[in-house]
Formats: C-alpha cells, sequence, structure tokens
C-alpha cells in the first residue's frame, strides 16, 4: 500500500514499530538487542516454518521479485515478528520469504532496513544475526545502486568484490558497542569481505546464462542517504576508487563476516552517477524501481542459479 506525499510521489505510510526492549546501550544511547532477544526472534521463526534455511538472500530497492520464484513459500510480515524492525520504503514489501530455490532451503528478506529510516546500524542489520541463528551459512546480498564508473550502463549487473566503508570513517558500524563473542570477535578482518570462489562461481554462470555484456566487478560504497549524492561528493568517490554507489549491504557485510557467514554482494545499476553541472537529469527512486522491474526476469534466473552452485560449494 502507498500514499502520495506532497510532491505527488509514492510513500508508503508511516507505521507503528513494535516496543523496543532495552538490553544494553551501545554508548550512542541506541539500545540494543542482547543474543538471548535475537534467538528469541530466530525461535519464533522456527516455530512458524518447517524450512531450515542455509542461504540468506537480501532483496535490494525494486528487487523483491527474486523471492517470488521460492518454492514452498512461507511469509512471514516484519509486522508479525516480535521486536523486528518494518520497512518503510516504497519497493520494500516488509516480509521474510521461507521456502526453496530448486531443492535449496531459503530465507528472503523482501525488503531490508536503511540508515535513513531511523534505525541505528545494529538495527537495520539485525535480521542477519537472525539468520546466523536460523542455520543460514550464506548471505546474498543484492541491492540496487548508482553506476559510477563511467562504463557501466543501466541494467548491468556488478558482482561486488569489495567496499569502502565511509560511515565507518566517520565513526558508525553496527558492530559499534559490546561485543558478544558468541557472535564473533571484537576485531573481525575484513580482507575476505566478499567471497572469492562465490565470485568467480558468479563470473563462470554469467558467462553460461551469456551475462557476459552486462556482468561488472567493482566497489561498492554506502553512504547515509536519503538524498542522492552532490556532483562534488560524486566526482571524490570516484576519485577514491568506487564503481558503484548505495545506501545499503555495507554494515549488513560486515555483520555477516562477524559472525562467520560467506557472502556474496551483487549490485543491480539503476541509474548512472551525474558528475557533470551541465546535465539536466536528476537521480530518482522512481527510476530505480523501474530497472529492478526490467531486470527482474533476468534477476531470477540468475540468483536462483547461484543458490544452487553456492550450496554446493
Ligand atoms: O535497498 P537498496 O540499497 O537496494 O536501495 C537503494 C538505496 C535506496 O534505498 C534506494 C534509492 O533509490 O535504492
Ligand atoms: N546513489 C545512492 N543510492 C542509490 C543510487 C544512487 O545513485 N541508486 C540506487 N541507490
Amino acid at each position: 500500500m502507498s500514499v502520495q506525499n506532497m510532491n505527488g510521489t509514492k510513500v508508503k505510510p508511516a507505521k507503528e514499530t513494535l516496543p523496543e526492549v532495552e538490553v544494553e546501550s551501545n554508548g550512542n544511547g541506541h539500545k540494543m538487542y542482547s543474543y538471548e532477544m535475537l534467538e528469541e526472534i530466530a525461535n519464533f521463526l522456527l516455530t512458524k516454518t518447517n524450512i531450515r534455511p542455509i542461504i540468506g538472500i537480501i532483496c535490494g530497492s525494486g528487487m523483491g521479485s527474486l523471492a517470488d520464484t521460492i518454492t514452498d513459500a512461507e511469509r512471514i510480515p516484519y509486522e508479525e515478528i516480535p521486536n523486528f524492525p518494518t520497512s518503510t520504503v516504497e519497493g520494500h514489501h516488509g516480509q521474510l520469504v521461507f521456502g526453496r530455490l530448486g531443492e535449496v532451503p531459503v530465507v528472503a528478506m523482501q525488503g531490508r532496513f536503511h540508515y535513513y529510516e531511523g534505525y541505528p546500524l545494529w538495527k537495520c542489520c539485525l535480521p542477519i544475526r537472525v539468520m546466523k541463528l536460523l542455520g543460514v551459512k550464506t548471505l546474498m546480498a543484492t541491492n540496487a545502486a548508482g553506476g559510477l564508473n563511467p562504463s557501466y550502463k543501466i541494467g548491468d549487473l556488478m558482482i561486488v568484490t569489495d567496499h569502502i566503508n565511509l560511515m565507518g570513517f566517520a565513526g558508525n558500524n553496527p558492530l559499534q558497542g559490546p561485543n558478544d563473542e558468541r557472535f564473533g570477535p571484537r576485531f573481525p578482518p575484513m580482507n575476505k569481505a566478499y567471497n572469492y570462489e562465490y565470485r568467480k562461481i558468479a563470473k563462470k554462470v554469467a558467462k553460461e546464462l551469456k551475462l557476459d555484456n552486462i556482468i561488472r566487478e567493482g566497489i561498492y560504497t554506502c553512504l547515509g542517504g536519503p538524498n542522492f549524492e552532490t556532483v562534488a561528493e560524486l566526482r571524490m568517490l570516484k576519485m577514491v576508487g568506487v564503481d558503484a554507489v548505495g545506501m545499503s549491504t555495507v554494515h549488513e557485510v560486515i555483520t555477516a563476516r562477524h559472525c562467520d557467514m560467506k557472502v556474496f554482494g551483487l549490485s543491480l545499476i539503476t541509474n548512472e552517477c551525474i558528475t557533470n553541472y551541465e546535465v539536466e537529469a536528476e537521480a530518482n527512486h522512481e527510476e530505480v524501481l523501474d530497472v529492478g522491474k526490467m531486470r527482474q526476469d533476468l534477476l531470477r534466473e540468475y540468483i536462483s542459479r547461484l543458490v544452487h552452485e553456492f550450496s554446493k560449494v
């Protein structure tokens, strides 16, 4: 469901969030959930489905239809999950979909949480830890992103080789606050964030599907949003080697690696980053959603094949 804002743009109506349970502060005044609370959420989900997922998929903006190919699907709206955040962004449905892709048991997030929605980073990433507690071994994080690399075209798919944690440079990190060793170490390494084997497989599968002309590899960065970037900001990001710009994924990947999940990242290039003041066009969310729709069949096929191949590794 959507309503129109003052500019006539479609937005999701504001929803009341479930009451937050206070456990401990991460030093920034945000109340964090304990291991036990996350376990409670996972146990709740395990009572709602017989599926025991080994791969978790996050659907990027406008890419929710990735979850529509899941068979034996059991859908659990975020509103029904105790102490779970809710989705507020158009193009993010707001439910977990448990089921199978081929023979592989999976869970998909049809709707992720963004920092700009008002959630602290640890809360944006809460579902990743819940996935871990459900038994998920591999995270496939997809996103919509602006193409900064001048050779990228709208509709290209970028296998993420690495990221630059710009929000982390400013001291904002999902792992901030007391560390619970049951998830992972205080100081996790991040030099192998995006699994090398998966990236090789993703390139091989792309070739088999004749996607050579649209498949890319590159570096992603996440900004806090919700505004798109200025020309000067994009020029700076280009200088430091960023290929694609978005508003998610980085903190999710950090959280997943912290608890030893293997990670694959895929960006759908939905728009060209504008690095020139003479250009008339402006970035907009509608275009992002449209490109997601345009690529939905291809993405479904590609992700299904990858799930099959990754499950064998
Ligand atoms: O959830 P993702 O990162 O795929 O969504 C991107 C970033 C913003 O949420 C939105 C802007 O159009 O798309
Ligand atoms: N910038 C930031 N986030 C995005 C973009 C962009 O150009 N496109 C889709 N998400």
